[in-house]
């Protein structure tokens, strides 16, 4: 569809559209968003979706067996859809996917070894159980679904070869059918841990590698600090809190570049961003803002410190020899500090931070402006 085509969509389709998209979000995600992908959200909608599938074959199965007078069936069945449902609302509520996660696995377990100890409807009740393996290894994780399921299977063996013969009322499964149905449902575990191993480890590397996109795309390849698009993300993440920038700038950078050459003007781009670190206190932000721009963001701990922390920085810097190609290099550094907060948007604080440094080159350089 071309985009002259899109955008004449009708207003009523594209209502309609987003509406559908509402619901979903409601209905599976309880309304949950964020990262993509995030674990949190993949889990709960695991969970939320698992409790449905539970209601909706339980309830009506449940019915089922109480229209054939299979009472005890009946009841247990029903049970679980009560569970099920209760499981759903205290989702909605708590979002605690982990407690509700429990809710539904344990009575599931004892639901399809109950089903196999009576044989369920005329001894089909067996067929529920190959569900169990995949449910088991989602909603448990790879390791702890792997021993649930290999107890499960021993007491779906203990069941079939030893109970029945015990007790009266269970179900007696021909010999060739208990080993057809330990062997198969063994098969089944066996691929759906394949399937959750090479599940997990490909969402473990995806994450590694979005993990370091993102580190890449915050930081700044010739300083290796925190890039403007690494700063902005934090400063715009800590919204509300009371802090101080502070903007640095080298003093006539271009003469470095003009006198020695570009690569000696990188190499004290690098040697700064490292003689800075070393001044700084617990918890601030250094970024390399532009060229040969600096941003520091000062948390609240070191609000009245702005000017001491800025003043020790500019002094550093005054005093450092930068040792280039067996040449001493001398360079100074200005400085603009503004509050960030509530009362002073970024936005804003960036301007008049600006603004400062200005009036600090303009008054001679080499000094803080406030
Ligand atoms: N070597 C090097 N130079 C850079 C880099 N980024 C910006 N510059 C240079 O930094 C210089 C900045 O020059 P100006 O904006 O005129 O400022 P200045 O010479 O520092 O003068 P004042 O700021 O007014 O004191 C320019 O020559 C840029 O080419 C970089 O990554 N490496």
């Amino acid at each position: 569809m071309s985009e002259v085509a899109r955008g004449c969509q009708p207003n009523a389709q594209r209502d309609n559209k987003n509406l559908m998209q509402r619901c979903v979000h409601h209905v599976f995600y309880f309304g949950l968003s964020g990262e993509i992908f995030s674990e949190q959200i993949r889990r709960t909608l695991l969970v939320n979706l698992f409790s449905i599938v539970g209601i909706v074959f339980t309830f009506p199965l449940g019915i089922a067996a109480l229209y054939r007078s299979n009472t005890w069936l009946a009841l247990v069945l029903l049970c679980f859809a009560f569970i099920f449902c209760i499981n759903q609302f205290y989702l909605r509520r708590t979002r605690n996917h982990e407690i509700c996660a429990n809710i539904i696995i344990y009575p599931l377990y004892f639901l399809m070894l109950y089903l196999v100890f009576t044989g369920g409807v005329n001894g089909t009740g067996y067929v529920w159980i190959f569900c169990v393996p995949a449910v088991s290894l989602f909603i448990q994780g790879i390791k702890r679904g792997v021993i649930e399921m290999v107890i499960f299977t021993l007491l779906l063996i203990v069941i079939l070869y030893f109970l029945a013969s015990v007790y009266g009322f269970a179900f007696h499964y021909d010999e060739d059918l208990r080993f057809r149905v330990i062997a198969s449902f063994i098969v089944v575990f066996f691929l759906s841990t394949i399937y959750e191993y090479s599940m997990s480890r490909f969402n473990k590397a995806l994450h590694e590698s979005s993990k370091q996109l993102k580190e890449l795309a915050e930081t700044d390849p010739l300083t290796q600090l925190l890039n403007r698009r690494g700063m902005q993300q934090r400063l715009e993440e800590a919204e509300g809190a009371e802090l101080r920038l502070v903007l640095i700038d080298v003093d006539y950078f271009k003469n470095i570049n003009d006198q020695y050459g570009h690569d000696c003007g990188d190499f004290i781009l690098r040697s700064l961003a490292r003689l800075i670190q070393k001044e700084l206190p617990e918890g601030a932000w250094l970024s390399r803002w532009g060229g040969e721009e600096f941003l520091l963001a000062l948390n609240d701990a070191y609000l009245g410190q702005a000017i001491e922390v800025s003043e020790k920085i500019r002094q550093a810097i005054e005093g450092y020899d930068f040792n280039y190609d067996e040449q001493k290099i001398r360079i100074t550094a200005s400085f603009g500090i503004v509050p960030l907060g509530t009362d002073h948007p970024l936005a804003l604080a960036l301007k008049a931070a600006d603004s400062l440094l200005y009036k600090a080159k303009d008054a001679g350089r080499n000094n803080i402006c406030v």
